[in-house]
């Protein structure tokens, strides 16, 4: 059976429902396998009951209009009765009165406002060139009780450097992309980021369900290679990710922003790489929580490895953390230790693996010099390309199906995803795919091209582990065999 394509309902001015800009708006919606449904304000403000029973739309985004023509009533009644819809707005600043209107009527109903920054000075009374941080405080004080999304666009012509900032209530998020006058850009004859096509490819994401950090990374990446290429199709060139900076209040480390103004800086990306991991020896990834767990599939011929124990108080600790490094050692095997990146360095480890939260803590550049590699978690297109930043020796990527092992504050990936993110990290950075992958899902995850698949469960609670590694080891064999195959015959 074929899946639905996500549907787009695009609200613009009735005198330019078929105009030129639609049209690219269209080619966006189809490039990026979705539909898109055009209807002029009128429609919407008379039809709208109708308009979403007969399309079921995934996104309705008010593109190019004056907020006066929207009927309040309309608006209100649509989101009383579709809570989840997602309602994207782009703002344009013509005068007070239209400011108005959007602040006080419109506002309360949308879920993401896209602009550019001209425009949101002109709405919160900022100067032009005020900064991001002074914005957001303008923004906060103006509209405090509000919790929707501002999509900013922003530009440098005499750097050629392109930047969006994603505002909410706590945070603010940078993704800059830089042309640097590139020569692919001048055949195109693009000179600019263009701020229909960012918020028509945004648009076209959210409706496939990735959420506004995911999008947003994605349709940098999209408006990039749009500039670059021509016309482009799913974000698959890792350079064409923005860069990600200014995480204030958020979830981030000082750490990274400081990776981050480093690169912002001119800092060469090698100066900052962690140690490379030996390709041939990823595969089976099994991640443990003791060192007799460890012991066995290291005598199965594993050679890549974790250490995961949950529990800092473990009176032995640092004993079985040494333990686990000298069984790599003796096995020839690439062992990491999970989240304790100070004993680690201590013991001379060959790696270490950090979650996002970890990161908050960790001090990257000690476990960088002292030559550890390190292995990164990712659950979407945004951290991967934070992940991107610092250059780790792998991203993993996860989790791909349900788990019952760790508790997971985001939604499963699905093979889709993973098979793009492969795609995506090829040749670049080493990829692991971790989470809910059983004996059965084992092939159809190795054959995403993922360089590793970590399993937890499906080797713990086996009746026969010592048969199950030795199953999963031939599995992933065969599927790098056949791929090699592939690979030579094209
Ligand atoms: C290979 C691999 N991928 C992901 C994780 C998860 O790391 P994290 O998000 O820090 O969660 P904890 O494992 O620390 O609970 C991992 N350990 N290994
Ligand atoms: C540690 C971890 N990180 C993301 S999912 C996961 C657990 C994976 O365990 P299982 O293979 O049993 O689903
Ligand atoms: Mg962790």
């Amino acid at each position: 059976m074929s899946k639905k394509l996500p549907l787009i309902l695009n609200v613009c001015d009735p005198g330019l429902t078929s105009n030129s800009k639609n049209q690219t708006k269209n080619q966006i919606f189809h490039n990026l396998s979705s539909h898109a449904k055009t209807v002029s304000t009128d429609m919407f403000n008379t039809q709208w009951h109708a308009l979403l029973g007969n399309y079921c739309p995934d996104v309705v985004y008010f593109s190019v209009l004056p907020s006066s023509k929207v009927n309040i009533e309309s608006l209100k009644e649509m989101k009383n009765h579709y809570p989840n819809l997602l309602v994207v707005f782009t703002f344009t600043f013509s005068d007070e009165t239209e400011a108005n209107i959007f602040s006080e009527n419109i506002l309360p109903y949308i879920d993401i406002v896209t602009s550019n920054m001209i425009d949101i000075n002109a709405l919160v009374g900022a100067s032009v060139d005020s900064k991001i941080t002074e914005l957001h405080l303008l923004l906060k004080m103006k509209h405090s009780s509000l919790s929707c999304h501002w999509l900013i666009q922003d530009g440098d012509f005499s750097v050629d450097t392109w930047t969006n900032w994603l505002l909410d209530q706590d945070s603010i998020v940078g993704f800059h992309s830089t042309y640097l006058f590139s020569d692919q850009r001048k055949k195109t004859g693009i000179q600019s980021e263009t701020s229909d096509g960012l918020y028509s490819s945004f648009t076209c994401f959210l409706a496939h369900g990735y959420d506004v950090l995911d999008a947003t990374t994605m349709a940098k990446a999209y408006t990039k290679s749009a500039a670059l290429v021509g016309c482009p199709g799913w974000p698959l060139q890792i350079e064409n990710l923005p860069l990600i900076t200014s995480c204030i209040n958020g979830d981030y480390s000082k750490k990274i922003q400081m990776l981050d103004s480093l690169k912002e800086t001119g800092q060469q990306k090698t100066d900052q790489s962690f140690a490379k991991m030996d390709l041939d020896k990823m595969g089976l990834y099994p991640v443990v929580d003791t060192i007799d767990w460890l012991d066995l599939i290291l005598k199965q011929g594993v050679k890549i490895a974790q250490l995961r124990i949950k529990n800092p108080e473990d009176p032995y600790l640092e004993n079985k953390i040494q333990k686990a490094i000298a069984l790599g050692e003796k096995h020839n095997a690439q062992v990491f230790i999970n989240d304790y990146w100070q004993q680690a360095i201590l013991f001379g480890a060959y790696g270490v693996h950090l979650g996002q939260g970890d990161l908050d803590i960790a001090d990257l550049s000690k476990i960088q010099q002292a030559g550890l590699r390190l292995g990164i978690s990712t659950h979407g297109y945004y951290e991967i390309a934070r992940a991107q930043n610092i250059q780790p020796s792998y991203i993993a990527l996860g989790h791909i199906f349900p788990t019952q092992t760790k508790d997971m504050p985001s939604q499963p990936q699905g093979l889709n995803r993973l098979n793009h993110y492969a795609r995506l990290l090829k040749g670049k950075v080493p990829t692991v795919a971790i989470g809910g992958i059983s004996i059965e899902r084992f092939t159809d995850v190795a054959k995403t091209g993922v360089d590793s698949v970590a399993v937890v469960s499906a080797i713990t609670k086996a009746d026969n582990p010592e048969e199950v590694t030795t199953l999963l080891l031939s599995k992933f064999n065969l599927v790098k065999a056949e791929q090699t195959k592939k690979s030579v015959s094209i």
